[in-house]
């Protein structure tokens, strides 16, 4: 388990000491997939450096594994960052060595024997799906490629966590997609505990358990992945969700469905969990006196179940709508009426 106290990080600058990480309170149990979101400058690489002990916290304590990594000197601090791996944005490769070797890399380094070394590496070049590229260099890989063999060598000292530097960014949505799919599959397989930090939603959404919202050096937020979604507070959080629920979200869009689906109400429906699997749209339509049309959907996968938004017309008479909707919020739907007659 990961474990921050209390923490506070402030850097000396000319302009006197800046805050980058403010009074952080976390925990990050063994095997999640913890995120840590936020816009530029929110401190989520202060908070990076802080978990493998490249930064002291100027207050508060950073415990791994029970160990406070701040005070621990010497063979004990090197044994606990051996435990913790990372994986960068810009990949880090080594540009005149192959696929191989630089997977080889930390090996070598950590003194593995030729044959056990040889061994591991075909094993994560199978693992992370390089198999036939072994003997490539990084400028003959795609950028997905790259990223992989930044986390075979990530995983080489067979670390207890993978930390996550923007491990996406520099990809495309599919590419990123693919990634994303492996580290799942590497979190699974081989229960390593895995940090990420990113600004975009949508990588929260497809493969955190928990995620911890930054601003301004603060955790203004945390919590499991669905139920931030469903209810986000912070305004920031909001607008992350947006990011990745509100395709038709944008004022214009929203504007258009107003003028199209001018009758009755346009109800934007929030699904979360098990209620995007009942039947609701059936039922509406079964108990009350109402047309419903689906103007718009987007319902998406997190790692704890489906969430969603669904825009719908509901056309009717005044009573039987407002019953419709009254039963929507009965049923733990939550709705926004987004329009009305
Ligand atoms: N070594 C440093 N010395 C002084 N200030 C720093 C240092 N490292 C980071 N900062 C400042 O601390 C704040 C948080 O930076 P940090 O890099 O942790 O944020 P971030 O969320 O990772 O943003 P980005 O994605 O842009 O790196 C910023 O105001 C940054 O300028």
């Amino acid at each position: 388990m990961i474990q921050l106290n209390d923490v506070t990080k402030q850097y000396k600058t000319s302009n006197g000491p800046l805050t980058a990480v403010d009074q952080v309170n976390l925990k990050i149990q063994d095997g999640e997939i913890f995120g840590i979101i936020g816009y530029s400058g929110a401190g989520k690489s202060t908070m990076i450096r802080l978990f493998n002990g490249l930064e002291k916290p100027t207050s508060g304590s950073v415990i791994v594994n029970g160990e406070d990594i701040s005070k621990i000197k010497g063979a004990k601090l090197r044994n606990a960052r051996h435990k913790i791996s990372m994986v960068f944005q810009h990949f880090n490769l080594l540009w005149s060595r192959t696929v191989e070797d630089n997977i080889a890399f930390s090996l070598e380094v950590a003194g593995v024997k030729k044959e056990a070394r040889k061994k591991k590496v075909a094993e994560l070049i199978e693992l992370v799906g390089l198999t036939g590229r072994e003997k490539a260099y990084p400028s003959q890989l795609s950028g997905g490629q790259k990223q992989r063999v930044g986390i075979a060598r990530a995983l080489a000292n067979d670390p207890e966590v993978l930390l996550c530097d923007e491990a996406t960014s520099a990809l495309d949505p599919e590419t990123t997609d693919a990634i994303l799919d492996l580290l799942r599959s590497v979190n699974e397989k081989l229960n390593i505990t895995i940090i990420l930090i990113t600004h975009e939603m949508h990588v929260i959404r497809k493969i955190c358990n928990r995620v911890a919202v930054m601003e301004a050096g603060k955790v203004v937020e945390q919590g499991d992945v669905l139920q931030v979604f469903e209810s986000p507070k912070a305004l920031v959080t909001q607008k992350f969700v947006q990011q990745v629920t509100d395709t038709a979200g944008h004022k214009e869009s929203i504007q258009q469905m107003k003028e199209q689906y001018s009758k009755g109400k346009l109800i934007k429906l929030f699904f979360v969990g098990s209620t995007t699997e009942q039947p609701i749209i059936t039922k509406l339509i079964r108990q009350f006196e109402v047309e419903v049309n689906i103007v718009h959907g987007n319902i998406s996968p997190t790692k704890s179940g489906p969430y969603g938004t669904l825009i719908v017309q509901i056309a009717g008479s005044d009573e039987e709508v407002e019953k419709a909707v009254i039963y929507l919020a009965a049923e733990g739907i939550k709705s926004e009426v987004l329009t009305h007659e």
